[in-house]
């Protein structure tokens, strides 16, 4: 399988893909749009920095691919939407830049308090100003950190070794995890009016573009420094040189850029309280060599054995993860490809629910598993854990997925409906048993059964009358189609039966037409689970 690097990553990282039996690379780095489309025709990988686009079309252009990996955080260089309905995963490596990143930060921090860019570029010039570069201390000042994640929560670290006080917004964080850290989570406006000095540390979202505008800044403290080493757009840019005019911002530090590369003839350039760096965050050699080798090591697990880390896209699936879901998943696909073929073609919903103690588990792998199996009859091999999803709300059918504390009989139960507009369902219910955990089928259409949730079923629904086992085994003996095991159900004497059998081999067409076509069966169905 083929890899392009695309962009220059750690050469200890190509190294060890190199070293990779089945595996082969080719390094192209500064290729245009061009070049990257007539790259990827035949590669299965490809790993990027933050340089080479992978768009649509290079997606589209690239038919074998499986996997995009980038050495770093933000995933901004590559159309996620685009991957997600190919099937291919995007990964990143989330860890591996924090600290360069988080120093980066404080470095620009400590240049927003003393101007130490500006003496060094005077001194360049032959001056010696003492009077034009005094600056003020951190200690004792508040710090706003907006986004304490990964890499705020560094910033934050760092701050507090200074004598800052910090302070945090983050609507997604857990007060706990703030408290453990000992900041101070407020409101954005609280931070705002507080903070001495603002880092933000957040991927650029709807919710991120433009969030320290005119409006935003007008609310701080006059004087007030602000830092963002994250993605540019976070803080409008136009908004940021009017306060540096102004005086409202008495200092600040870029990293990050609306506009990548930065325009040689950018206003930002011309100001005097404004450090910039051209997006530097991760360039130290530490942190790309860690980015490079995680990479690398990630993108050849999926290539190889089907393990998946920090994908942004699915759920990851390492070694351990998948050793205890991996039997969930093979029964959720079972139940998801038994539902699918014995109900009606157009559903509108299709309801999961687990019980007991797969609740604990990472029931998103599980359901994309299930979603995986209804789909793969109608969708084909295209049909991954990565799109599942994407191609179920394609088709117009809503998931749900419940997770219930009711008692039930199973110490784990997993049931799949597949709900048609006019509410006919067709439901099928599965768990895992004994110490290997077998996967079983455990009820078909509200009928306690109990079949291996594995390869050729036959489900009869027939009037519950003497003969009719004789009847199926004598036909399917006929056809030299060999029954492994059978299960029944009925409701009640008189009322309708339902067989389950699982055969070693298809039966012909014939023998279907003629058990259809049987007045006593009220509906004969071979599924392929
Ligand atoms: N300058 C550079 O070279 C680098 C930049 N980055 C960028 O730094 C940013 C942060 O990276 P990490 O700390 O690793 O990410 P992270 O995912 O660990 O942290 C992001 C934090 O932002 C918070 N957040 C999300 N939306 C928010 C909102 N609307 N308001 C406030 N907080 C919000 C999240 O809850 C999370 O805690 C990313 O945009 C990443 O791309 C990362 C590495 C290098
Ligand atoms: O690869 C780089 O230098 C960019 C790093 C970055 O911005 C990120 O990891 O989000």
């Amino acid at each position: 399988m083929k890899i392009l690097v695309a962009d220059k990553v750690s050469p200890k990282g190509v190294e060890y893909l190199r070293q990779q039996p089945g595996l082969s690379v080719v390094e192209a780095y500064g290729s245009t749009p061009e070049q990257v489309l007539g790259l990827v025709g035949d590669v299965h990988a490809i790993i990027v920095r933050s340089e080479t686009k992978i768009t649509a079309e290079v997606i589209a252009a690239a038919p074998l691919l499986k996997v995009v990996g980038r050495a770093g955080v933000g995933v901004d260089n590559v159309d996620v939407e685009a991957a997600t309905d190919r099937g291919v995963i995007v990964m990143n490596t989330p860890s591996g830049n924090t600290i360069a990143t988080a120093e980066l930060t404080f470095t620009h921090i400590l240049c927003g308090a003393r101007p130490v860019p500006q003496a060094a570029a005077s001194m360049r010039e032959g001056r010696w100003d003492r009077k034009n570069f005094s600056g003020g201390e951190l200690f004792r000042k508040t710090l706003g950190v907006v986004g304490l994640g990964r890499i705020g929560g560094e910033v934050a670290k760092r701050a507090q070794a200074f004598g800052m006080r910090v302070i945090a917004y983050d609507p997604y964080l857990a007060p706990s995890r703030a408290k453990a850290m000992q900041v101070e989570g407020v409101s954005l406006d609280t931070l705002l009016v507080q903070s001495d000095y603002i880092t933000v540390h957040m991927p650029l979202t709807e919710a991120t573009h433009h969030m320290i505008d005119e409006a935003a800044l007008a609310k701080c403290k006059h004087g007030v420094r602000l830092f963002n080493c994250a993605r540019g757009g976070i803080i409008k840019e136009t908004a940021l040189i009017a306060a540096l005019q102004s005086g409202q911002v008495a200092a600040a530090g870029l990293d990050v850029y609306e506009d990548e590369p930065l325009a040689a003839d950018s206003p930002l350039r011309s100001l005097p309280g404004l450090t910039l760096t051209p997006h530097l965050g991760a360039s130290t050699a530490e942190a790309q060599e860690s980015v490079g080798i995680e990479v690398a090591e990630q993108v050849a697990d999926v290539l190889q054995g089907g393990v998946i880390r920090n994908a942004v896209n699915m759920p990851s699936l390492d070694a351990a993860a998948l050793k205890t879901l991996g039997p969930y998943m093979e029964l959720g696909q079972s139940l998801g490809a038994l539902v699918q073929q014995l109900g009606p073609k157009q559903i509108d919903s299709l309801n999961i629910t687990y019980w007991g103690r797969v609740i604990d588990l990472d029931a998103n792998a599980i359901t994309r598993a299930i979603q995986r199996g209804f789909l793969r009859r109608i969708s084909g091999e295209a049909i991954n854990y990565v799109n599942a999803p994407v191609a179920l709300k394609r088709l117009g059918v809503q998931s749900k997925v419940l997770k219930s504390t009711d008692e039930v009989d199973y110490t784990e139960l997993i049931s799949v409906e597949a709900v048609a507009p006019d509410g006919t369902v067709a439901a099928a219910k599965g768990t895992l048993v004994g110490k290997t955990g077998k996967a079983r089928v455990v009820e078909i259409n509200n009928r306690e059964v109990e079949v291996e949730a594995v390869g050729k079923l036959l489900i009869i629904e027939n009037q519950d009358q003497p003969g009719m086992i004789g009847y199926v085994g004598n036909l399917l003996g006929r056809d030299r189609v060999n029954i492994a095991n059978m299960s029944l159900s009925r409701t009640g004497p008189g009322e309708t039966a339902l067989i389950v059998i699982n055969l070693d081999s298809e039966p012909s067409a014939e023998t279907r037409a003629e058990l259809k076509a049987n007045p006593a069966i009220k509906m004969a169905k071979f599924v392929q689970i």
